[in-house]
């Protein structure tokens, strides 16, 4: 989906209006989905909504939202409602009795309480200059209070096209609704850190013309479209044969974690390629063969050969995940580097090839997974310049790299080769646990031994059904259950489900 300027949004929701769909029409819109995402982010947690409506659209929305939740609502205006204009008028007026007003011009801790769920209508894309005193109270008792707050198209406080909190308050959302389009500001700045989970509502906009607009950023309705889909009469060999070398005596876990990833992503033959027999229990769905180890119990140089048969039998490749440091691992890496489908390469294999640049050669797609601080070694050992600026710095990686890059943290990035990017809209903060990343690398593995022909797509689509994982998993979370998650997540976007 096209990440769009504020200034482009409200030039299609014009174009939209002049073309005969009503504003309060969009708005509407806006507000249902947005309620329908609050109901399902809400479950049965929750005693009472309270939201926070600005003068403006923005708070238009809100006020649409109040109108459909099932708890009592509570509103607070930073206005009295009969002087809004507009859409938001009219939003005001649809309100239901049993909605409560209250038009305030502060607010203090004791307007929030225990099982609050704080609706954010403060100030969405209408948002300039220095923040009001007024909204600068609200947004700061709203944070303080440590009751979860979705955001009605961004979180208040940041500027839709930079994403930085200019006045140094910003609402600290746990989930952020945009509609129409995801606007920049979401991606920048403080817009990561603030928006929290994002979710995107159709509302119906005129699209927007190729060309115009900034990058992509990676929603369920591309996981939809990019998802691969498998004739009824499919045989496993075409569904996908992925190896994995990966692990060493002291890091066996990595390769587990990622062969339970990759089966369960939905790969038809996973091979598992370690130094070492593994301490943990593997699937019985796995093919397992331990190659020749070094005195460190990493890969020795041998196994670069004997790994010829089970490349010549796979359709794509992923290595590095626990691989540890020993003599004989560039041997393998060169080897793998040989390999003509895609290479995916992770943690330890991205370290030594930092070291040894030269190494990179490459007769087919290489697809990399840094987290940051792999990323800096990269633009060390490779003389890139670093960027704080996290889209340039892996559009600079694949350009260099010549390699699909995905550069992860909150909202992960996915850049390839020819300038092409895109930003991942799923994941939460209970994915920063240790071996979540190779979970990852399996997972993506196994989208490229399904389809080698879109390395660019099938990471995209690993990077979005892992952050989904996440998100399905929460707190408490630990590595061993996102395989498991990963498949809800793959099962629920092949069912055609409404949620995520
Ligand atoms: N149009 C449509 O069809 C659709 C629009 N949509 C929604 O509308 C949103 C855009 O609405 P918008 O343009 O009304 O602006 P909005 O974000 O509510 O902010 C304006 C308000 O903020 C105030 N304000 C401004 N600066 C301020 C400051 N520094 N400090 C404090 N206050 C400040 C300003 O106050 P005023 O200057 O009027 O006193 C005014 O009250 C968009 O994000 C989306 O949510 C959706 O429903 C889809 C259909
Ligand atoms: N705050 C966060 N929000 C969303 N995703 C995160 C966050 N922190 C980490 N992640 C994700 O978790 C994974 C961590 O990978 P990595 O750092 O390689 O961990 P490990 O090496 O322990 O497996 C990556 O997919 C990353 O994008
Ligand atoms: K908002």
């Amino acid at each position: 989906m096209r990440i769009i300027d504020v200034e482009t949004m409200r030039r299609l929701e014009a174009e939209t209006i002049a073309a005969g769909t009503s504003g309060y029409r969009l708005m509407r819109r806006a507000g249902e989905g947005a309620a329908e995402l609050i109901r399902e982010f809400a479950g049965n947690r929750f005693r009472r909504a309270v939201v926070l409506a600005g003068g403006g659209n923005n708070g238009g929305d809100a006020l649409v939202v109040a109108a459909l939740l099932d708890m009592p609502v509570t509103v607070y205006a930073t206005r009295p409602l009969t002087e809004l204009r507009g859409e938001a008028r009219q939003a005001a007026r649809d309100l239901p009795d049993h909605v409560h007003v209250e038009e305030r011009t502060e607010l203090d801790d004791s307007d929030f309480r225990p099982g609050d769920l704080i609706v954010d209508g403060l100030l969405g894309t209408g948002f300039a200059g220095e923040l009001r005193p007024q909204f600068r109270n609200y947004i700061e008792v709203a944070n303080r209070s440590g009751q979860p707050v979705v955001a009605m198209d961004l979180p208040s406080g940041i500027n839709g096209d930079t994403g930085v909190a200019d006045s140094g308050a910003a609402v600290e959302a746990a989930l952020t609704v945009t509609f129409g389009y995801p606007k920049r500001g979401l991606f920048h700045g403080d817009g990561p850190r603030c928006s929290g989970r994002l979710r995107l509502v159709d509302i119906g906009l005129n699209a927007v013309e190729p060309g115009v607009g900034y990058g992509e950023a990676f929603f369920a309705a591309d996981a939809r479209r990019e998802l691969p889909r498998f004739a009824f009469d499919i045989h496993k060999n075409l569904r996908g044969r992925l190896l994995i070398a990966a692990g060493s005596r002291e890091y066996s876990g990595a390769a587990v974690l990622a062969a339970n990833a990759a089966l369960r992503t939905g790969a038809g033959m996973v091979r598992l390629a370690m130094p070492v027999s593994p301490r943990l229990p593997l699937p019985a769905a796995l093919i397992f063969r331990e190659f020749p180890a070094g005195r460190e119990g990493c890969f020795a140089a041998e196994a670069a050969r004997e790994l010829t048969p089970w490349l010549e039998a796979s359709s794509a490749v992923a290595a590095g995940s626990g691989w540890g440091d020993g003599p004989g691992l560039a041997e393998v890496l060169e080897r793998l580097l040989d390999f003509p489908g895609p290479l995916l390469l992770d943690a330890d294999a991205l370290n030594l090839l930092s070291r040894r640049p030269e190494l990179r050669r490459r007769r087919g797609t290489l697809v990399i997974t840094p987290h940051p601080g792999e990323a800096h070694r990269l633009a060390r050992g490779f003389g890139i310049p670093e960027s704080a600026d996290r889209i340039e710095f892996a559009c600079a990686l694949a350009e260099r790299l010549h390699a699909v890059t995905l550069l992860k943290g909150a909202r992960t990035v996915v850049a390839a080769p020819d300038g092409r990017w895109s930003v991942n809209s799923s994941g939460c903060a209970d994915l920063a646990a240790a071996g979540s990343g190779d979970v990852l690398s399996g997972t993506v593995g196994a989208l490229l031994a399904m389809r080698p022909d879109a390395p660019f797509e099938m990471t995209a689509l690993g990077a979005w059904l892992h952050g989904m994982a996440g998100e399905l998993g929460g707190r408490g979370l630990i590595a061993d259950d996102l395989p498991g998650l990963v498949r809800l997540a793959v099962g629920g976007i092949a069912a055609g489900s409404a949620s995520f």
